[in-house]
């Protein structure tokens, strides 16, 4: 059965201003947020909160593709100028990294965030480096995707009924990651070490890589390698978010020749040790994000309509009643 948004209601001042008072007073968060919430960061391995930001509100919308991994938190973030600034924040493994990546309910993660108003993600993944000169801890913002992933996953909500093509040559989104780059380098010099491009390798896992494979990705180009940017990257184009994901690198895969293999302690030893570094990243993105000449980007203006043509090759006639149900409410007037 189709459950139904949990859209956020239309508040007046007055009552937003109870639900203010209210958090503040008893001590806890709000269930849920007055106003549409544009950016989101997703949080990956060693990434399951983000401290530094205020909390104001813990949202639990449902879906027609089920639960988000997480709570998503409505943190503010104050910009500038002073203003608050919300900010959803998603742990894609769960809040306990219980959630294995072949596991990890994109489609509801990127169908709930859409639902807040979400327009631009800024995805974090920790990942394994396929080059000598990306060594551990430091920051790469890729330019490109390479699938090694099973099929195993649901990967679009064009299926069951209605059909939709979207463009995918460029995975991520090339005027968000130039925002992300310029944030990045101002804060290099300070601990911060970025690459500005980079071909993301996604496999299935859970387990790692054979040293061939390792050998053979490093062939083909890949700068870095995780489990997690598909299918999200692809979810996230189909609902017209601009998406990017900052990569920090926490090891060298098995294929080097004098450096260890990749172990989980490895990871999550690298991921703590510079997880400031993580947080103050953010801050500046989410401070550069937030100015008025970027309004337009972080509406993912240049994506808007895009799905309203790529899915309408079904033909009114064929279209399921349950797909349209499900489209309808990820893109409420598209396809009616
Ligand atoms: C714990 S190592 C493998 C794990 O780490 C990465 O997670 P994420 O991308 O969510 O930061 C990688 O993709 C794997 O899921
Ligand atoms: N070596 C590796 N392979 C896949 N995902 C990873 N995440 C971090 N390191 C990784």
């Amino acid at each position: 059965m189709l459950r139904l948004r949990a859209s956020p209601p239309v508040l007046t001042s007055v009552f937003k201003r109870q639900v203010h008072i209210g958090f503040r007073k008893m001590g806890s968060i709000a269930d849920s947020y007055p106003d549409p919430i544009p950016i989101a960061v997703i949080g990956g391995t060693g990434l399951q909160s983000l401290p530094g930001f205020t909390p104001v509100a813990s949202l639990k919308p449902t879906t027609p593709w089920g639960a988000p991994s997480s709570p998503i938190t409505v943190l503010h973030h104050t910009s500038g100028d002073g203003r608050p600034i919300p900010v959803a924040f998603l742990s894609r493994h769960g809040l306990h990294h219980e959630i294995a990546p072949h596991e990890v309910p994109a489609r509801a993660n990127i169908a709930a965030l859409r639902s807040l108003g979400v327009r631009t993600i800024i995805a974090f993944s920790a990942v394994g480096s396929l080059q000598e000169a990306i060594k551990p801890r430091d920051f790469v913002i890729p330019d490109q995707i390479i699938d090694r992933t099973k099929g195993i996953r649901p990967f679009t909500f064009f299926e069951g009924g209605m059909v939709g093509h979207v463009g995918f040559a460029d995975p991520f989104d090339e005027g968000v990651a130039k925002v992300v780059r310029k944030c990045g380098h101002s804060l290099e010099g300070d601990g911060v070490r970025l690459h500005d491009k980079g071909t993301v390798v996604c496999m299935e896992g859970p387990q790692f890589s054979t040293r061939a494979e390792s050998n053979m990705y490093r062939a083909w180009g890949g700068s870095v390698i995780n489990m997690s940017a598909l299918p999200e990257a692809k979810l996230a184009k189909e609902a017209e978010i601009a998406y990017q994901m900052i990569c920090m690198s926490t090891d060298y895969d098995c294929w080097h020749v004098s450096e260890g293999d990749v172990t989980v302690e490895m990871v999550m030893g690298n991921m703590k040790a510079n997880s400031e570094n993580a947080r103050r990243f953010v801050g500046a993105v989410l401070d550069e994000l937030s100015k008025d000449e970027h309004k337009d980007l972080v509406a993912a203006k240049h994506l808007e309509g895009q799905m309203k043509f790529a899915g309408s090759i079904t033909g009114a006639a064929g279209r399921s009643e349950e797909a349209k149900k499900k489209l309808g409410w990820l893109f409420p007037g598209y396809f009616e």
